[in-house]
């Protein structure tokens, strides 16, 4: 069937959209899934200029702002940073970042990007 205009992804979108939910899978806690909120992280804001979270990175996806993969990865590595400096190492969320941000840089190496670099065409 003819896809619609709308419908049409962008081919980096379709990919953003296919690599974010592989790193999703990632944060079975769902820690990540949402921006963090400081009534549950005591000066969160004071101390994480730049939060970031899924549900944001899904929403630049939607609104185009990312032109290039390194920018997706760039925010990524920004979320799992951003926890493993507010969090003491040992704390349950530090632990969940270091895994996270290890599993996820591993699913975008080079060698497993190369196969979908088709759907950029
Ligand atoms: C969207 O953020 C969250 C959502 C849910 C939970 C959560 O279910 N925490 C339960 C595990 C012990 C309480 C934690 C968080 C959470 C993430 C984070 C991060 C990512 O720093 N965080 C830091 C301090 C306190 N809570 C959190």
């Amino acid at each position: 069937c003819v896809l619609k205009a709308s419908q049409k992804r962008r081919p980096l979108s379709r990919l953003l959209e296919q690599l974010l939910r592989n790193l999703e899978k990632r944060d079975p806690n769902q820690f990540f899934a949402w921006p963090v909120n400081d009534n549950f992280a005591p000066g969160y804001s004071d101390i994480i200029r730049r939060p970031m979270d899924f549900s944001t990175m899904k929403q630049k996806i939607d609104d185009n702002e990312y032109k290039s993969l390194n920018c997706f990865i760039s925010d990524f590595k920004l979320m799992c940073n951003n926890a493993m400096k507010y969090n003491k190492p040992g704390t349950v969320y530090h632990k969940a970042a270091r895994r996270l941000l290890h599993a996820g840089l591993k699913q975008l190496t080079p060698q497993k990007l190369r196969p979908l670099g088709n759907m950029l065409t």
